[in-house]
């Protein structure tokens, strides 16, 4: 896919709203091209500290790359990504600003915890352990402290009863529901969600979006998430934010975009998914 290079102002406006020096995550002009494909081009935005923000937008249209990107999975051809006010895809060296080396993205990535659509449990490790292993290993916490804040996560997640199971002998939702757990046992202040519905049977995405659902209402914890589920992006979205072609064309609350969209493209997407 190739895409323009020249992004409207307005778009531009619209995907960087006035910065009140709150903000979690701040892309500014990122563009990241696989070889002659310009996945995402100068792209500007900012999600404040608390804030649940969804991506939305068409196949293709560069919202997984956002948020590995995040991940640190890949790196931006141009500008730069900033997590809690520290660079991510750079860092200061001698007053200047050079491409990140694998420690310091390493120390700023801790911020943040993704959930993917395959849950990538350790298959090897029973529930507890899938959830203990990063906060022992990565941040040091005893193996007591870590199994504590496990059982209190797989009791939000409602798994309270399955910790001493394998990953195979759950169901897809419950696996997902661990990976949950999982991710926020290394309290991070970022939750990105990649599609985390989209292997499960159908029976079983309601009760993982009602996990998150809790998760959304009472925690301060920040989201960034794609999804295809718009009644749950509708439900817990503080902005929604359609992609198009590696640029936001628009964004706005959720009672705006699902129910008033100005954008043509906005609205041919929405007709096709709802
Ligand atoms: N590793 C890669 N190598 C080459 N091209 C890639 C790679 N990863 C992604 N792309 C391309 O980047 C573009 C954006 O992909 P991305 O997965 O970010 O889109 P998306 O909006 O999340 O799509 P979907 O809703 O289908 O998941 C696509 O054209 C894709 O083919």
């Amino acid at each position: 896919m190739s895409v323009e290079n020249t992004p409207s102002t307005a778009a531009q406006e619209a995907a960087n709203p006035a910065v009140d020096g709150s903000e979690l995550i701040r892309f500014e002009n990122v563009t990241k091209r696989y070889g002659s494909n310009v996945v995402l081009d100068s792209l500007c935005f900012d999600v404040a500290s608390g804030k649940h923000v969804t991506l939305i937008g068409p196949s293709g249209s560069g919202k997984t790359t956002i948020l590995r990107l995040l991940m640190t999975l890949v790196k931006p051809d141009e500008g730069t990504i900033k997590v809690a006010g520290e660079y991510l895809s750079h860092e200061e060296r001698n007053g200047k600003l050079v491409p990140a080396g694998e420690r310091h993205s390493r120390e700023v990535r801790k911020k943040i915890g993704m959930v993917f659509q395959q849950f990538n449990l350790f298959p090897n490790m029973k529930v507890l352990r899938n959830i203990t292993e990063a906060p022992v290993h990565v941040l040091g916490l005893s193996k007591d402290e870590a199994e504590q804040r496990a059982r209190e996560l797989l009791e939000l997640v409602g798994l309270t009863d399955h910790l001493d199971k394998y990953p195979s002998q759950l169901s897809g939702g419950q696996q997902q529901r661990v990976a949950i757990a999982r991710a926020l046992a290394m309290r991070p202040q970022v939750l990105l969600l990649d599609e985390v519905t989209s292997a499960l049977d159908p029976e079983l995405v309601a009760g993982v979006l009602d996990v998150l659902r809790d998760i959304a209402h009472s925690t301060d914890i920040t989201m960034l998430c794609v999804t295809h589920e718009m009644n749950f992006a509708r439900d817990i979205s503080d902005d929604v934010l359609m992609f198009d072609a590696g640029h936001v064309i628009e964004s706005g609350s959720p009672e705006k975009i699902f129910s008033d969209p100005e954008h043509e493209r906005t609205r041919e997407f929405l007709s096709a998914v709802l």
